[in-house]
């Protein structure tokens, strides 16, 4: 019998119950919430008159529809101007207070994007199970969790059972062999990943990201790869664990101590696929075949290297495709062979669970440093995913290096990733954007997405139209890396 996938492992771990159906019983061991996908939960709890039934693993905090501007934040929820957010924000605080669960409300220095927060707070370990009302609970999965997204009525049921009704996925491995080249980051090759394997290529699996590439990752590189995992189809995206996942996990106020941490660190490092594991599928990628990539179309598999080139419909391989690239280009506007580098920009996001964190920031700041944002650009602003975050960037001057490049210093949230709070984008309006999802209208209605690095995003904000980072000067991007 061959060796057990780091998935198997997990799964073996917390299964309560196997039906011969397929369906199963797996014990859940992190809920964070956050209040979008929440109120109905607890409206239903209140229904059946039940009470969750294990206070200590849920973590709350409010993210979605929190405004970034220093000024509506100072008003606490007050400052939500949209009643339908204000009512679901509030509607977290009271359920929160109501049934004794910890939550970092608007003005906690704590509060952020649900998947930066779990993380940070060392909330999630390895070897946990971790679920979330979110699709981008995959994030969690960097640290050797079984981590993915549950939907309303789910989160009703890990509240009042702690237990969750599911199906075991497939195993495939995506192997990233070799080295990235220099400013080239984890956003690149979870974007090269998804154009080589599409957005349904993961459909049914849990991936397990491996290979030189991914072990030389830092910790927010690895949460930037597995964030999208669900991007490439895959509810689960996953990373083993090593000296990294442990150096990270270290004294977060949620992580174990003493005795109990070195029994955990023992525990944690099996958290890895067999040597002889069987995977249904595996797909392999060079490194050094990676550029810096910018998305050109309406979803995150229509993505291309720096160097390339928007497509040519005509020249898809079948109808389908074809009708889908039309529709793309007339919806982003852009012209069929366009090069990348031709794309002029309007806004500038950079944010989101996927690159709001300390490093990604530091990436930015690196290439604004000096620099000042293109006067063509009427919005480049840059939005720590947590409070904790935000002071890490000022306690180093990223703020200042951003604020004197023209940049706007927000307050943390999802903000422009999703157009459910104050910040979006206008109609026909191109943005390079550091977030995950570039659908028709998610960041705004008409709004044009392209996704893109923290590097790359701010890049464009200097040059008003996207540009290789590897072709700035020295003491940019990419020597700031070797360092
Ligand atoms: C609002 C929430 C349910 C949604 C998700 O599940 O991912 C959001 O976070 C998103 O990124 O689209
Ligand atoms: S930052 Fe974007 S992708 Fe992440 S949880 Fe918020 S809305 Fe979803």
């Amino acid at each position: 019998m061959s060796g057990q996938t780091l998935y198997d492992k997990l799964w073996e771990q917390h299964l309560v119950k196997q039906r011969d159906d397929g369906t199963a019983l797996i014990y859940i061991d992190r809920h964070m919430l956050h209040e979008v996908t929440s109120p109905q939960a607890f409206e239903g709890l209140r229904l059946a008159g039940r009470k969750p039934w294990r206070l200590d693993t849920n973590l709350a905090t409010t993210d979605h529809n929190v405004p970034t501007t220093r000024e509506e934040r100072a008003q606490g929820n007050k400052g939500i101007k949209d009643p339908i957010s204000l009512i679901q924000v509030q509607t977290l605080d009271d359920n929160c207070v109501e049934y004794g669960i910890t939550e970092f409300g608007i003005n906690d220095p704590r509060q952020g994007i649900v998947h930066v927060v779990g993380p940070e707070q060392g909330a999630t370990l390895p070897g946990m199970t971790v679920v979330c009302g979110d699709s981008h609970t995959a994030t969690h999965g960097a640290f050797g969790a079984l981590a993915h997204g549950i939907g309303t009525s789910e989160v009703e049921h890990v509240l009042a059972t702690q237990c969750l009704l599911t199906q075991k996925m497939k195993n495939m491995q995506v192997r990233v062999e070799g080295e990235l080249g220099l400013g080239v980051t984890a956003k690149d090759v979870v974007l090269a990943i998804i154009g080589k394997i599409g957005t349904a290529g993961g459909t049914g699996y849990a991936i397990e990201f491996a290979g030189r590439a991914i072990e030389s990752l830092s910790m927010e590189g690895r949460m930037t790869v597995c964030n999208m995992a669900i991007e490439a189809g895959a509810r689960v995206g996953m990373i083993a664990v090593d000296d990294t996942t442990i150096d990270y996990i270290g004294n977060r106020p949620y992580s174990p101590t003493g005795e109990q941490w070195e029994a955990a660190v023992a525990d944690w490092r099996n958290l890895v696929s067999d040597a002889d594991a069987a995977f249904d599928k595996i797909v392999t990628l060079k490194a050094d075949e990676i550029e810096p990539q910018v998305s050109w179309g309406t979803s995150p598999e229509m993505v291309t290297g720096i160097s390339g080139q928007v497509p040519d419909p005509k020249a898809a391989p079948d109808d389908t495709v074809q009708r889908s690239h039309t529709r793309a280009l007339e919806y982003m506007g852009l012209q069929p062979n366009q090069k990348i580098t031709d794309i002029k920009l309007d806004k500038v996001f950079i944010g989101s669970c996927t690159n709001s964190r300390i490093e990604d920031l530091r990436e930015a700041a690196k290439v604004a440093k000096g620099k000042k944002v293109a006067d063509s650009i009427m919005l480049a602003m840059v939005v720590p995913g947590s409070g904790l975050v935000k002071r890490q960037a000022e306690e180093e001057g990223l703020d200042k290096i951003f604020i004197d490049a023209g940049f706007e210093w927000r307050e943390p949230g999802c903000s422009m990733c999703l157009a459910m709070n104050a910040d979006k984008l206008g109609a026909g309006e191109h943005c390079a954007s550091t977030s995950n999802r570039n659908f028709e209208g998610r960041q705004g209605f008409g709004g044009r997405t392209h996704l893109v690095s923290p590097a790359m995003a701010a890049a464009a904000a200097i040059a008003g139209y996207f540009v290789d980072v590897r072709s700035l000067p020295a003491n940019d991007a990419t020597h700031a890396q070797e360092a």
